[in-house]
This record gives C-alpha cells, structure tokens and sequence, in this order.
C-alpha cells in the first residue's frame, strides 16, 4: 500500500511525520511532495521518497492527500488530473471548505470521478494523536475502510455527514490551538502563583495528562471528575467560580463556535 501527501506544510507534514512513526507503511512507500526542497528534507532523512513533482509523487500511489491550502487545491487537481487511475486510486482531501460537489466537479474526467474522502484531522497526527473527521462521497466506500485505517494508525477517526466536516474542524483542528491558548492561560497563572515559566507549563501539561487519564478510564463524564476535586467550602469551588464569573465557559464556547462565522 502505497500514499501521496501534496503538500508538506502544517498539515501534510504532520500527516507525513504521524505515518512515518507507525509501522502501516513502509517509509519509502509515503512519498511526499512539495515545490521548495527545504520542507523535503526531513522527511527524506526519515526514508520517506520525496519530490518537488505532483505527477511524480502520485505514480503507484494508492491513497492521494491533497494538504494544500484551500485556495491551492483547484491548480493541484488541475496538474494531477491525466495522470490519476479514477478505477484504483483515492483521492483523501484535506483541505478544509473546498466541498465533494466542488472536487468532484474538478476531477470530473469523461463522465467519471474517483473515490472522494474528506478527511479533517488535527496536528496531534504528528504524535499519532489525532482527531480526524471522515466524510466519503456518495459511491465512494469501497476503500473508505482501508482510510478508516489509516487515520486509526495515527489516531481516532470518526465518519460523519459532510455536513458535519466543518464543526469537526472547529472541535478538533482548530480545537488544537484553543486548547493550547488555555495551557497559556494557566502557565501565566501559574507563573503569577510563583513558578518559572517552564515549571509552570510542564505542571500544566502534566495536569492536563491527569484529567485525559482520568476521564478515559472512567467513563469520560468531566462533571464527575470536577465533583471528585470539589470540597465543600473549599479551594476548588472558589477557583471554579471565579473562572465562570470572568466568562469561561461562554468564552470557550464563544471560541469554539467563533471559527465558523
Ligand atoms: N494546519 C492545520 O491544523 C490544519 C490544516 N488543514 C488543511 O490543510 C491544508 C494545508 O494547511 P497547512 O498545512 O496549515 O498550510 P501550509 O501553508 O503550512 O502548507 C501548505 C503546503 O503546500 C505547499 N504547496 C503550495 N502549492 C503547492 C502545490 N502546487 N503543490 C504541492 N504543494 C504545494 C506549500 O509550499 C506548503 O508547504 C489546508 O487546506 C487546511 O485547510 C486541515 C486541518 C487542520
Ligand atoms: O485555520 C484553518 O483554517 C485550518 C482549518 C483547521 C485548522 N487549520
């Protein structure tokens, strides 16, 4: 089995670094491709086949990653079009906003489209720790469940309504940078509490690591953790109060929601 990444910024180089600390495919059977050299490199030295050349990159390949920007998408499908197997390849786009309608209209060639899969993951696929939302085209799950796989092997994935792709990408893509704000948020209150900077990230993130623990092995249910931590009368409650008092829970539900407008 054999995949394409088109571009190796952000996104196509997590998905490429995620891949290449899993064992589903063999290094040099994830090609990587972008037109600058220098974002090449390392995934070269991790064995990967690299290459400034679309066409090159999607010879053999099964599985095709479109990791453009949205507005790039178009010209890459253009480039790629002659030279893609519409009977045997599939075609994963990452790209958040551009719609199956839209691709498919693109890729249209003769009558005939290839296997379509939206695929929405988050950085966290660089550590194998992703959220990735999938959404096939209508006609195209006939490997939906070797994709499914992929993104199992770099984390969880959930298949949802096209629909819903977009308040995915809120949650879980975008939901990387809201979650780290908050490890900002409490490092700087840790700092004004009297630990250094680093100190105060590292108890954070060590904390974070607690609730994730906790809430995965006991059934994920927060408010019964909160319930766990809150003395009567006592510290927590304080905080907590304090917290809901200066706006977090709207804020955060606020941010979350703010991305899609
Ligand atoms: N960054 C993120 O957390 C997420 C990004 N996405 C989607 O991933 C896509 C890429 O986003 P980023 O990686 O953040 O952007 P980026 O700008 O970091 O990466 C895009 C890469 O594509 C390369 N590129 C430009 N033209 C190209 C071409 N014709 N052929 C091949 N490569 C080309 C660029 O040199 C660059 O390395 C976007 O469509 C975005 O919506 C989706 C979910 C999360
Ligand atoms: O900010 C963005 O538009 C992309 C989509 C999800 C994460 N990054």
């Amino acid at each position: 089995m054999k995949i394409a990444i088109i571009g190796a910024g952000e996104m196509g180089g997590a998905f490429a670094a995620g891949l290449l600390k899993g064992d589903l495919f063999k290094a040099e059977d994830i090609t990587v491709a972008n037109p600058h050299e220098n974002k090449l490199q390392r995934f070269k030295q991790l064995g990967a086949s690299v290459t400034t050349d679309n066409k090159a990159a999607v010879t053999d390949a099964d599985f095709i990653t479109i990791a453009v920007k949205p507005k790039v998408v178009k010209t890459v499908v253009d480039e790629l079009k002659d030279s893609l197997d519409y009977d045997g390849q599939v075609i994963v786009n990452m790209a958040a906003s551009v719609s199956i309608v839209q691709l498919s209209e693109w890729l249209e060639k003769d009558g005939k489209v290839p296997e379509i899969v939206q695929a929405l993951p988050n950085i966290g696929i660089a550590e194998k720790a992703s959220m990735t939302f999938l959404s096939p085209a209508p006609q195209s799950s006939r490997h939906l469940s070797q994709v499914e796989a992929i993104f199992n092997s770099v984390g969880k994935t959930h298949i949802v309504e096209e629909s819903l792709l977009s308040s995915g990408t809120a949650l879980s893509g975008c939901g990387i940078a809201y979650i780290m704000r908050f490890v900002r948020a409490a490092s700087e209150a840790g700092v004004e509490l009297g630990f250094e900077a680093d100190d105060a990230k590292n108890i954070v993130v060590q904390t974070m690591q607690g609730a994730i623990n906790l809430l995965n092995a006991n059934g994920g249910n927060p408010e019964a953790e909160i319930d766990k931590v809150t003395t009567p009368g006592g510290m927590t409650i304080r905080g907590l109060n304090a917290m809901e008092q200066a706006g977090f829970t709207n804020a955060v539900i606020q941010g979350f929601k703010g991305c899609l407008n």
